[in-house]
């Protein structure tokens, strides 16, 4: 690990207990406009847990303490009773397709990420992800706290084990899989700076709204890996930090679907070399497809065996930083 890395770790790695939410408190009224937070939840069916999450946000975050501003779930398109389930534990829901309907949306996490910055007014944007269980206060006020006590940081990560639990079996710190597989080496080969990241790709992290206006925001699962390697060349090292905020449980992907994150994820970190000018231009990607395979009916003797190839688009669209948008700079100017 570089010296920096081992610096930075011990500089910039705290835990949920170090802020009291009474000094979080003490810091918001301090801070003024600046410490205004809007947490956002993306949602993608997500009927069985978004209510929980909110609950807990409003209980602890808003009516115990003032400490949260405006809890927003951003659908993304669901087909199941999301909207209704966090409306009526008390989030605003916003469809991606009522925002910006001049740029018509795309499916994707990042896509509902970039679009939440047109829909909310904190200074600190906290995004969680709305398939969380056992979920936390800690898991928000964690990571909006740096924020709030530290005007030189811009971007703060959750950092938790991440058990893989699936029916019947849980498997301590068998989560992360992609981060394990794809992002920790990306990052380690290409990024050592960010080599002390313990969960670059969690879904849990806060940011000044000013540092992510700036930011490329890829539309689907690359948005963490693209927007923590941007983060670092707008800001440095020394603007971003990790909290641990416990151990996050959340519902798995299998192995096909991580596949395909995979792929977007690598796609994304290969972009920014590319656009770094560390690789040549797209040459350097023969084809945007990965194809997986999946067991058939019946063994076909002579065609084939008994697999079945599916081929899946590799997407790559990236939104621009928010501030290129003028509705986004007229709402600003408000
Ligand atoms: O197109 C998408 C895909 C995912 N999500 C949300 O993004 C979060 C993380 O997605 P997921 O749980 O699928 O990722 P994982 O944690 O399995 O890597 C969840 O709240 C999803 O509902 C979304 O809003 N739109
Ligand atoms: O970290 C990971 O490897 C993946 C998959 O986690 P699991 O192996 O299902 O625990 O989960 C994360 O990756 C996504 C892509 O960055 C994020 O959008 C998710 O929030 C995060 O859970």
């Amino acid at each position: 690990m570089l010296d920096e890395v081992e610096g930075w770790l011990r500089r910039r790695s705290w835990s949920a207990a170090d802020r009291p939410l009474r000094t979080l408190c003490a810091a918001k009224e301090a801070a003024g406009a600046a410490g205004t937070i809007s947490v956002v939840l993306p949602a993608l069916d997500e009927e069985s847990t978004v209510g929980g999450i909110v609950s807990v946000i409003r209980r602890e975050l808003m009516e115990r303490v003032p400490l949260v501003d405006e809890l927003v779930v951003l659908d993304s398109g669901s087909g199941d009773r999301t909207a209704e389930v966090a409306a009526a534990a008390g989030a605003r829901v916003v469809h991606r397709d009522a925002i910006l309907p001049r740029v018509p949306s795309v499916p994707g996490k990042g896509e509902v990420l970039w679009r939440s910055l047109l829909v909310t007014s904190g200074e600190i944007v906290c995004f969680v992800d709305a398939d969380l269980r056992e979920f936390s206060a800690d898991f928000v006020s964690g990571i909006v706290g740096p924020l709030l006590t530290d005007p030189d940081l811009q971007l703060v990560k959750a950092m938790y084990d991440r058990p893989l639990e699936t029916e019947g079996a849980v498997v301590p710190a068998g989560g992360g899989r992609v981060t394990e597989l794809v992002a920790r080496p990306l990052l380690n080969l290409h990024w050592p700076q960010l080599a002390g990241f313990v969960q670059p790709l969690g879904g849990e992290y806060a940011a000044r709204r000013s540092l992510l206006e700036r930011l490329h925001f890829p539309t689907g699962y690359g948005v963490e890996l693209g927007l923590l390697v941007d983060a670092l060349g707008e800001a440095g090292l020394d603007a971003l930090a990790q909290v641990d905020v416990g151990v996050r449980h959340h519902r798995h992907q299998d192995g096909q679907a991580l596949g395909r994150m995979a792929a977007t994820i690598y796609r994304t970190a290969l972009e920014r070399l590319v656009r770094t000018g560390r690789l040549k231009g797209e040459d350097d990607l023969v084809r945007p497809l990965l194809t997986q395979f999946s067991r058939t009916a019946a063994e076909r003797p002579g065609q084939g065996g008994g697999f079945a190839p599916h081929t899946h688009a590799v997407p790559a669209l990236e939104r621009p930083p928010m501030t290129s948008v003028p509705e986004y700079r007229a709402r600003r100017a408000a």
